[in-house]
């Protein structure tokens, strides 16, 4: 039986001051019931600190990206083995505004998902379509395709997350319907069903792109919805605290 997570994604937000939001999440949390695991991810310069205050709570912290290598000369990029070491426990990777601001293709997102596992963090292998591509009918495919090319040869008996993120909803306050959220779903659970036989039900496949409190219920409601990956309503503790609380109203 998979897990549901609730994860938010600060992407370029937050000063040290808003360290006070991962508290207040922390606390909240104690509140609501314990069907779901919470995360945030802050950006790099926080995830210490954020790391700190949510120690020995309900709240883990995690990462918005990593380097495929342990070391060397990448001036300005930070290892997975270096973010595990200020007490992350996850690392999104291959998220929709990488893909699109550094040209990352499917085999580098599969070989920092590798290295994800190598340091001991759960890798978020996030896919999406963009619009041009769901107008020409081609959702499924791109999805099945980033899906094959993102996720690593190692993955088998590892535990990874997959986020489902249409580019078109992204911060743009269109949300996928239901039906268009679970047909894509469904169809990542029966791949991974057919890679991971025996593991596909304990992957959680999370939705993201303009989750609300508002929609979150309906949303987390849907078939093979485990969860969201927030990015705009996790800079608020009230909002994200709400989308979890969807989330144990639906599972
Ligand atoms: O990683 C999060 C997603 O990109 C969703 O962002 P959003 O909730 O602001 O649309």
């Amino acid at each position: 039986m998979v897990r549901p997570l609730i994860a938010g994604n600060w992407k370029m937000n937050g000063l040290s001051g808003d360290s006070d939001t991962i508290s207040q999440i922390a606390r909240g949390l104690e509140g609501l019931d314990n069907v779901a695991d919470c995360l945030i991810c802050p950006p790099a310069t926080l995830i210490s600190k954020a790391a700190d205050t949510a120690s020995g709570t309900r709240l883990t912290v995690g990462a918005q990206d990593c380097h495929a290598n342990v070391s060397g000369a990448h001036t300005g990029d930070v290892s997975a083995e270096m973010i595990a070491d200020i007490g992350a426990s996850h690392v999104i990777v291959g998220h929709s505004e990488r893909r699109a601001d550094h040209g990352e293709s499917n085999e580098v997102i599969a070989a920092k998902a590798e290295a994800a596992f190598r340091a001991g963090l759960v890798p978020i292998i996030c896919i999406g379509e963009t619009l041009d591509e769901r107008e020409a009918g081609q959702t499924i495919e791109v999805v099945s395709s980033q899906l094959a090319g993102s996720i690593p040869a190692g993955a088998f008996g590892k535990a990874f997350v997959v986020a489902y993120e249409p580019v078109w909803a992204i911060g743009t306050g269109k949300v996928a319907s239901v039906d268009q959220v679970e047909e894509v779903h469904d169809k990542i659970r029966e791949i991974l069903g057919e890679r991971f036989p025996g593991q596909a039900d304990e992957t959680p496949i999370l939705y993201g792109g303009s989750m609300k409190p508002g929609n979150a219920a309906e949303l987390l409601a849907a078939s093979n919805v485990d969860g969201g990956l927030i990015g705009g309503a996790s800079l608020k503790a009230d909002d994200f605290l709400a989308i979890y609380g969807a989330c144990v109203s639906a599972k």
